[in-house]
Order: C-alpha cells, then sequence, then structure tokens
C-alpha cells in the first residue's frame, strides 16, 4: 500500500499482515503515520493506493474507533453520547443496561446526566473509552486511548480493558508511544520508523 499527502510520501510499497482476535500495538515517533493508517484501515482515508484486505468479506466489518480527540457531541449527555452510537444495533432496555454496565466501568455512572463542558479532559476520555467498548464491532481501533488519565485510573481502565478484550476476543489496533502501555497490552507491537 502507498500512501502520499501532496508530495509528502508517508507509505511506500507497506505491507503488513495482523493477525486476527489479538491485541496489536503500533508505536513509533510522532509524524510517522500511525494515524494515518488506523484512517486507511477503517476506510474513513479512501485517499491511497493498494488494498486493505480482512479474512472476513471485504466491506463488512463493524469498526469502533476511539480517535485521538474525544469527538463528543457537545449538546448530548454522557448517556446519550453513547446511545447515540448504539440506537442503531439495540432495543433501548438493553442499550440501557450496557450503557450502564461500560459507564460504571469508567467510573462515570454518576455523572451520566452531564453535558461535556461539564466534563474534565480525562472524563471525557473516559466517555470516548465507554462508547468504543459498548459498540459491538469486529475490530477495535485506538489512537492514544489513554492519553490525559492519572496513573492509577490508567491501570485500572487498563485491567477492566483486558477483562472485556478476554470476553470476546476480537481484533484490536492500538497506537500508544508510551512503552509500558505496548507491553502491558500487546500480544504483537510494531514499531514503525
Ligand atoms: N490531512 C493531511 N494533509 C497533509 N498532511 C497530513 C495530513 N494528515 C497527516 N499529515 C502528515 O502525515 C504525517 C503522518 O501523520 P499522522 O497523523 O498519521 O502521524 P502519527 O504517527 O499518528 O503522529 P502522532 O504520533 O503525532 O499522532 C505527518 O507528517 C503529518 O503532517
Amino acid at each position: 500500500m502507498c500512501k502520499r499527502y501532496g508530495d509528502k510520501r508517508i507509505f511506500n510499497n507497506l505491507n503488513i499482515d495482523f493477525p486476527k482476535n489479538k491485541i496489536i500495538v503500533i508505536t513509533g515517533p510522532s509524524g510517522v503515520g500511525k494515524t494515518t493508517l488506523l484512517n486507511i484501515i477503517s476506510g474513513i482515508d479512501k485517499e491511497y493506493t493498494g488494498q486493505v484486505i480482512f479474512s472476513k468479506d471485504i466491506g463488512s466489518e463493524k469498526f469502533s474507533y476511539v480517535f485521538q480527540e474525544d469527538r463528543l457531541i457537545p449538546w448530548l449527555t454522557v448517556y446519550e453520547n453513547i446511545a447515540f452510537v448504539l440506537k442503531s444495533q439495540l432495543q433501548k432496555e438493553e442499550m440501557k443496561q450496557i450503557i450502564h454496565k461500560y459507564l460504571r466501568l469508567v467510573n462515570l455512572y454518576e455523572d451520566k446526566n452531564l453535558l461535556p463542558k461539564a466534563l474534565s479532559g480525562g472524563m471525557k476520555r473516559r466517555v470516548a473509552l465507554a462508547r468504543a467498548f459498548a459498540y459491538e464491532s469486529d475490530i477495535l481501533l485506538m489512537d492514544e486511548p489513554f492519553k490525559g488519565l492519572d496513573n492509577d485510573l490508567k491501570k485500572q481502565i487498563m485491567d477492566e480493558f483486558l477483562q472485556i478484550w478476554n470476553e470476546n476476543k476480537k481484533t484490536v489496533i492500538l497506537v500508544t508511544h508510551n512503552i509500558e502501555e505496548a507491553e502491558v497490552l500487546g500480544h504483537y507491537i510494531y514499531k514503525m520508523e
């Protein structure tokens, strides 16, 4: 696969085969193309040459994506932000139970009726994580997902994340600069240079 932005070449004949149902961690210096790779895998970025091939039918995969920014909808509450992505998948009562489960997991159950403007940076991050965990997907893409969390909370959410992963073992592709996170979470670690 090749990718360029104008004259700037990002990937030249990049060829990677990611194993399925594993946690894959991608590290590498700032600007090397990690986010670009996630955007290509997810289908957000279609401007490249080459192919992204999935082991299932091409194009039928469902993605959850924790972006580098939280991308919460400002006029919806914490609960409604998560409901917004789940409502096409679930009936109301089941959706409520799932949202409550994941809000408890990220310690935000009591804050479910707040608007994003009333949240700290770390709380917004946790809403974005709960939303991605709650959405039923084949592939979970995470771009610096634990950025801005204090160490205790990060450790707790990483533990919970591993528990969630153990329940369904979906394919996870996680970008981080943090080597400790990579070593704790990754079954495979790819370093881009
Ligand atoms: N829309 C764009 N137009 C032009 N250049 C871009 C665009 N998006 C990214 N780039 C460039 O492509 C390169 C790769 O960017 P990318 O965001 O994928 O890097 P990254 O490895 O995720 O970096 P970081 O760790 O800082 O998030 C950078 O040099 C960046 O300037």
